[in-house]
């Protein structure tokens, strides 16, 4: 750069200004200070642009522009943890390779958009762009909303309920100002409740509107199962329903390994009376969070898979099941309107179908113990 200064105020390279005429030392000198420099700035840019266009000039024979549009691109609001874990699985598992990212905080932004676009030699054809506006994410099929506070050790996610409605208040109309067509998923705590005030804000039809739901508790549900019976994750087969979170209910009746239910091998599983004490795995599955929370300050990296796999249900509209927080008026003689987890047929329209599970009186009972909390906490927002 400075051998290139040099060289243009001694009037050794043409200058590439408009009138294309030869400087000279004198001429320069004569030049107001602020000016020159000005001067100099641009017309380094203009060497370089050139330079660089002449090469690219060459190694192209234009045909006709390029399509920016990828079919699966997707926006990630909250570059913290949660968003960030979400967005490396996106990448990595090649559910889109079309990520906007965006937050309030621009280093951090930048800083992990960066990052991840040094990783582009390990992704497939990765576009990972990173704004505090939303006007980058524009034409995105799915909205992924990880905005705002967490837990603290032993907060409730209960306890977040009012702050993070007012971060949502700001964030859902920009993203539908931006994607008026995109599927909105939810995972920003209390996910329930949020997922009913982000369809509130919205005014879209509640298929758009799926919370992440129970799809973490009942995959760590699935682990932990898997871990007692020596058999894969996949291959253990279950749901917890209802609130993600305190009130979540584990379906015992539908456990099941290869079809055969535990349930009609040990009648009395998951009950207080059972004496193997599998209502041990539920208790674990509530309290997952917590631990991890107590132990490394937050959760991230099997929320970040559940919002991957839930995207790919959606953007290859695969009509594969999982249990997402959706409104359940008038199912198992819910009558308010709550957003809860149930087993739901996901495709690219969103939820096509809810899952009429065979509950049990009982497990109907505590679903309906849920849907009443969530109306109860939802009459106290101030929307
Ligand atoms: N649904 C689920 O299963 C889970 C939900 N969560 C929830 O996800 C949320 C995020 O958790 P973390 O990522 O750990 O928190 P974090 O603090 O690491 O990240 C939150 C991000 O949101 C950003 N943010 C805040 N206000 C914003 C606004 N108005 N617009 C755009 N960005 C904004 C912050 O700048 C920050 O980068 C929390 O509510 C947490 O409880 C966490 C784990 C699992
Ligand atoms: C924090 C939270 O909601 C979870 O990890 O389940």
């Amino acid at each position: 750069m400075a051998w290139l200064l040099k060289r243009i105020i001694e009037g050794h390279l043409e200058s590439p200004s408009p009138s294309r005429k030869r400087l000279n030392h004198n001429t320069f000198r004569r030049i107001q200070p602020s000016l020159r420099d000005h001067w100099l700035v641009n017309t380094v840019h203009l060497l370089t642009f050139t330079s660089k266009m002449a090469t690219v000039m060459q190694l192209f024979q234009p045909v006709q522009p390029k399509i920016e549009d990828t079919g699966n691109k997707i926006t990630v609001v909250g570059a913290g943890q949660v968003g960030m874990a979400a967005v490396f699985s996106l990448l990595t598992q090649g559910v889109s390779n079309n990520i906007a990212i965006v937050d309030v905080m621009e280093d951090k932004l930048r800083g992990e958009m960066m990052d991840l676009q040094h990783g582009s030699a390990f992704l497939r054809n990765a576009k990972i762009q990173a704004s505090t506006d939303y006007s980058i994410s524009a034409g995105s099929k799915i909205c992924i909303v990880t905005a705002g506070v967490r837990q603290r050790e032993g907060e409730s996610r209960l306890n977040l309920v009012q702050r993070n409605t007012d971060v949502l208040k700001i964030i859902i109309p920009q993203l539908l100002k931006y994607s008026p067509d995109s599927i909105l998923m939810i995972a920003s705590n209390p996910v329930d409740i949020l997922t009913y005030v982000s369809w509130k804000i919205s005014g879209l039809p509640k298929h758009r509107i799926i919370g992440s739901g129970t799809n973490l508790d009942s995959a760590r549900f699935k682990y932990l199962l898997s871990e007692k019976l020596s058999v894969a994750t996949s291959s253990c087969h279950g749901y917890i329903i209802g609130e993600h979170g305190d009130s979540s209910v584990p379906v015992w009746s539908g456990v099941n390994v290869a079809g055969v239910r535990l349930s009609d091998l040990n009648p009395k599983i998951g009950t207080d009376s059972d004496p193997e004490n599998w209502k041990e795995l539920h208790e674990m599955v509530v309290k997952s969070a917590y631990e991890v929370i107590r132990l490394k300050g937050y959760t991230s990296w099997a929320i970040g898979l559940s919002l991957s796999q839930l995207s790919r249900a959606i953007l290859t509209n695969a009509n594969t099941v999982h249990a997402v927080s959706t409104c359940l008026k008038g199912e198992h003689g819910i009558e308010d309107d709550v957003f809860l987890s149930l087993p739901c047929v996901l495709g690219s329209k969103g939820v096509s179908d809810v899952i009429r599970l065979q509950l049990t009186e009982n497990e109907v009972g505590q679903l309906r113990e849920s849907a009443k909390l969530m109306a109860s906490v939802q009459a106290g927002i101030k929307m």
